[in-house]
C-alpha cells in the first residue's frame, strides 16, 4: 500500500531525511521509531503529501505523492502529531465539517459520520463540545477524522502521546480495532507500545533507516534486554 524510494528533505542545509526505503502492506501495524528529530514527522508529512520531497518518491495505493497528491490524500487518513480540532464544535459538528471537506454532500454526510463515531466509541459524547472533552476523547475524535472516509492507509503520528496509562491502553486497543485491512504507520516513543500492536518496527536515526524487522528480530538482537537498551545501542539523539 505504502512504496517509499529513495525518499529525502532537506531544510536549507539540514538533511532531515536521507535516501529512505521502505513498503508497508495492508495488514502491517507500522511502527516508526527514533530519537527525536530522527525525522519522523517529516517522513510522514512526505506520505501524506504535506511536504514535498527533495528527493525520492512515496507511492500510496498506486498514486504518486507529487505527481498526484489529491488521489493519495483520498487514501490515507491522517491523525498529526497535535490534531487540530475546533474546540467550539460539538462532536457531530466537527465531524460533520470534515466530511463535507472530504466532499460528502448533504445527507450523504450521515453514515460515514455515524459509522466514524461508531468506530471510535464516541457515542456517548457525540453532542458535547470538544474543549469540554477529556484528552483521550480528543484524541478518539482525532482518529474518528482519520477514520471518517475508511482510507486504506493510516498515518498516526504520536497518537498515545501525553495519553494516562489508561487512555494509552484504550487508544491502543482502538488502532487494533481500526487497523484490521489497512495499512498503518504510527510513530512513537514507547517501546512498549511497539511490543503491544505492531507487526514490524523501523527504526530512524538522523534521517536514515537503520532497523526494519519484525519486534522479535529486534528484541532477539539483545535476548533479555530492554527494548530500550537496544534502542539506544542503536541511535544516538540527534538533537
Ligand atoms: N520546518 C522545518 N525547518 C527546519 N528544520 C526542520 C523543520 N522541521 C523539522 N526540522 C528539522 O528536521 C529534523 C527532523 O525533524 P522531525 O520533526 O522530522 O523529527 P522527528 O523524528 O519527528 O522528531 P520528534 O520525535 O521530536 O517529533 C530535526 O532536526 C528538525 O529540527
Amino acid at each position: 500500500m505504502i512504496e517509499v524510494n529513495g525518499l529525502s528533505k532537506s531544510y536549507g542545509t539540514k538533511l532531515a531525511v536521507d535516501n529512505i526505503n521502505f513498503t508497508v502492506q495492508r495488514g502491517d501495524i507500522l511502527g516508526f521509531l527514533g530519537p527525536n528529530g530522527a525525522g519522523k514527522s517529516t517522513t510522514m508529512k512526505m506520505i501524506t503529501g504535506f511536504l514535498r520531497p527533495s528527493a525520492g518518491t512515496a507511492v500510496v495505493g498506486g498514486f504518486d505523492v507529487t505527481r498526484d497528491p489529491v488521489a493519495v490524500k483520498r487514501q490515507i487518513g491522517y491523525l498529526p502529531e497535535s490534531a487540530p480540532a475546533y474546540g467550539e464544535m460539538t462532536v457531530a459538528e466537527f465531524l460533520n465539517f470534515i466530511a463535507e471537506a472530504r466532499g460528502f454532500k448533504g445527507s450523504a454526510r450521515q453514515a460515514p459520520v455515524d459509522r466514524a463515531i461508531r468506530l471510535t466509541h464516541l457515542e456517548g459524547v457525540r453532542s458535547q463540545t470538544i474543549e469540554t472533552l477529556s484528552k483521550g476523547f480528543k484524541q478518539r475524535v482525532g482518529f474518528a477524522q482519520a477514520v471518517l472516509h475508511d482510507p486504506a492507509v493510516l498515518i498516526l503520528d504520536e497518537p498515545t502521546d501525553g495519553l494516562d496509562p489508561n487512555q494509552k491502553n484504550e487508544v491502543r486497543a482502538l488502532i487494533k480495532e481500526l487497523a484490521t485491512e489497512k495499512a498503518v504507520v504510527l510513530s512513537t516513543h514507547i517501546l512498549e507500545e511497539v511490543d503491544a500492536i505492531c507487526t514490524r518496527i523501523i527504526l530512524i536515526s538522523q534521517g536514515q533507516v537503520v532497523v526494519d524487522e519484525t519486534p522479535a528480530e529486534f528484541q532477539a538482537r539483545q535476548p533479555g534486554a530492554r527494548l530500550d537498551a537496544i534502542f539506544a545501542s542503536l541511535t544516538q539523539s540527534d538533537v
